[in-house]
């Protein structure tokens, strides 16, 4: 069985609205009724582990699970400070006999069916799968006082995205280490690495966006508007 870990305990800082922004409706749905949507329609997907913020179990029942089928053994779990103790709690409430741990962000609504359908595939194979996709600009590297330290070669650069798919031993594992050695992340495939595992990296769309600040709510509706994705 596969479980999908869905990050929603965010505080919606860089949005600056003073709510959670997973809270916020795209034209009419809440954005993470939009990215449950996704997990709840793929059948490779047995349970989900909703991970959400302390005092948001009300807000959440109300706003989202009342008005969701949900065709599958659905969690909440509360999250923590930062967006690795969410996913480790998360992790933690995972069936002990699943699979894989797909771990998404609740802010990327734009996720699809196959993008899940490929990192199951791929995570079956290689253990560890990231989705991203090649980065279109020039990436520099910026010291503290505002000087260009390095450009890398764009050739091999890729924008990390999610879902970040691995098999459960594996990401307990190197959570395990990271909490042991105090290691921060700002993804979950850096934990991985970080123990000398390989990480595979598949293609997700420039569509998958996360939604973090005011921008990223106009460009979520003309994404909706262009019919590419968001109908599940
Ligand atoms: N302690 C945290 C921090 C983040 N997240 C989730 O991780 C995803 C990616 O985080 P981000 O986009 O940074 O969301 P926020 O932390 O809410 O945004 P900000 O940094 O602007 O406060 C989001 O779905 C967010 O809800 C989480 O579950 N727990
Ligand atoms: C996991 C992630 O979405 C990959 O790009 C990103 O690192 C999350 O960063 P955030 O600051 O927690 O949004």
């Amino acid at each position: 069985m596969n479980t999908a870990v869905i990050l929603a305990a965010g505080k919606g800082t860089r949005m600056n609205m003073g709510i959670n922004k997973l809270y916020l409706n795209i034209k009419g749905r809440p954005l993470l009724a939009r990215t449950l949507d996704v997990f709840f329609a793929c059948s490779s997907i047995h349970e989900i582990v909703l991970v959400i913020g302390e005092d948001e179990e009300e807000l959440c029942r109300e706003k989202i699970i009342c008005n969701m089928e949900h065709n599958k053994p659905l969690k909440l779990v509360i999250g923590g400070k930062e967006r690795q103790d969410s996913v480790y709690n998360g992790i933690k409430s995972a069936d002990k006999g699943s699979e894989l741990i797909l771990i998404h962000d609740g802010a990327r609504p734009f996720v699809t069916q196959a993008m899940i359908e490929e990192s199951i595939k791929e995570a079956k194979l290689h253990k560890a799968v990231a989705v991203g996709m090649p980065v279109k600009d020039t990436i520099k590297q910026v010291d503290g006082n505002g000087f260009i330290l390095n450009t890398p070669d764009r050739s091999g650069l890729w924008i990390a995205q999610t879902p970040q798919t691995f098999t459960l031993d594996t990401i307990v594992q190197a959570y395990e280490l990271s909490y042991r050695e105090k290691a921060a992340a700002t993804d979950d495939a850096m934990l991985v690495e970080r123990m000398g595992l390989r990480v595979r990296m598949i293609k997700g769309s420039y569509d998958n966006i996360k939604i973090t600040t005011p921008e990223d709510m106009a460009l979520a509706e003309e994404i909706l508007e262009s019919g590419r994705v968001g109908n599940v």
